[in-house]
């Protein structure tokens, strides 16, 4: 007996980032978007305690030790109903890692929802999402899916509206961005000035209602954007390369080097990923939709 469950990546469509707390996350107003880049996680009963393995083009970088978030989750889970994690969690990675579109964050999900089910523990959405929070600001939204507002540092979700498709273009980077190191690249990029406290932008949630992709486009912000270019500067080619091929906009996905193109439609989408990938700019280029829904089983 196993269970699959497939886990999306997102977009942030905005990242408003306010001044740094004393537990050092930062305030956000951070609306997420969720989108057909999948991951799944497969639990199945094991004999040799906790075991990870994983597949896919970026494994080599993923640790299959208790450090993985996937088995964070069945850890966290374990204790919480007081029984082993005795389970083989398989992740067929397709996410990219360290790509700021919340790989990690989806098989910790996936993980906490394929061994509830496998187990059998029937934990509420309520306990899974406190389970999620504790795991990491962005797991409680790959559980949820579609678009929502984070607030917070991002755990605290409210479900949104979403009035129709969007079309993206994603670029991955020869190397990865670590989240905190963005974050205080921002801290070190704001020394001295005044931080407004986060808010959500009504246009970007209006847009998402409307399922308007022209709206969406230009109202979409990412602070952590400036950090994240500074950090590691070529990305500013990829997106100027989108922009000449017709992205609507381009913009760095969450902390990065993934960058984010939205395109009109689905034909525009593939014409600007032909373009993206003769460009020389980036390592890998992908097609995908959002919303897709969050983490479910297969
Ligand atoms: C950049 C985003 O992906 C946008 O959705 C998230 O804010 C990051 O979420 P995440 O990877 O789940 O982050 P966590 O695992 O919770 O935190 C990793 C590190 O990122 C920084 N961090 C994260 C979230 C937040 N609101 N403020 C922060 O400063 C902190 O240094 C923290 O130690
Ligand atoms: N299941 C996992 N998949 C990928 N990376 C993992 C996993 N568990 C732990 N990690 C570690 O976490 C680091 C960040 O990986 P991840 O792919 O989650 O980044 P990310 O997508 O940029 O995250 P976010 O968008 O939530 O900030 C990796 O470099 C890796 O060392």
């Amino acid at each position: 007996m196993s269970v699959t469950v497939r886990v999306p990546a997102k977009v942030n469509v905005q990242l408003a980032v306010g001044a740094a707390r004393a537990d050092g996350f930062h305030d956000l107003a951070n609306v997420f978007l969720a989108v057909g880049l999948y991951d799944e996680i497969t639990a199945t009963p094991s004999s040799q305690g906790l075991r990870i393995t994983c597949e896919g083009p970026d494994a080599g970088q993923v640790p299959l030790d208790r450090t993985n978030l996937a088995a964070r989750a069945a850890l966290a889970l374990a204790e919480r109903y007081g029984r082993e994690a005795d389970v083989h969690l398989h992740i067929t990675k397709d996410i990219p890692v360290a790509g700021g579109m919340a790989g990690g964050s989806a098989d910790a999900a996936g993980a906490l929802v394929a061994c509830d089910a496998l187990w059998g523990t029937g934990a509420s959405r309520d306990e899974l999402l406190a389970i999620c929070a504790e795991l990491g600001s962005d797991v409680p939204f790959s559980l949820v899916g579609g678009a929502a507002l984070g607030t917070g540092r991002g755990e605290k979700l409210t479900e949104l509206e979403v009035g129709g498709t969007f079309h993206w273009v994603f670029a991955t980077a020869g190397r990865g961005l670590s989240t905190p190191a963005v974050y205080r690249e921002l801290d070190r990029l704001a020394k001295g000035r005044d931080i407004p406290e986060p808010v959500a932008d009504q246009a970007v949630l209006d847009a998402l209602a409307k399922g308007d992709a022209d709206a969406l486009a230009v109202a979409v912000t990412n602070d952590l954007q400036p950090a994240a270019l500074s950090l590691f500067p070529e990305l500013t080619d990829t997106l100027a390369a989108g922009r000449a091929a017709g992205a609507l906009a381009a913009l760095v996905s969450g902390s990065g080097p993934t960058t984010a193109f939205l395109a009109s439609d689905a034909k525009s989408a593939s014409d600007i990923a032909g373009v993206l990938r003769a460009s020389g700019t980036c390592a890998t280029v992908r097609t995908a939709q959002g919303p897709a829904a969050g983490a479910t089983v297969v």
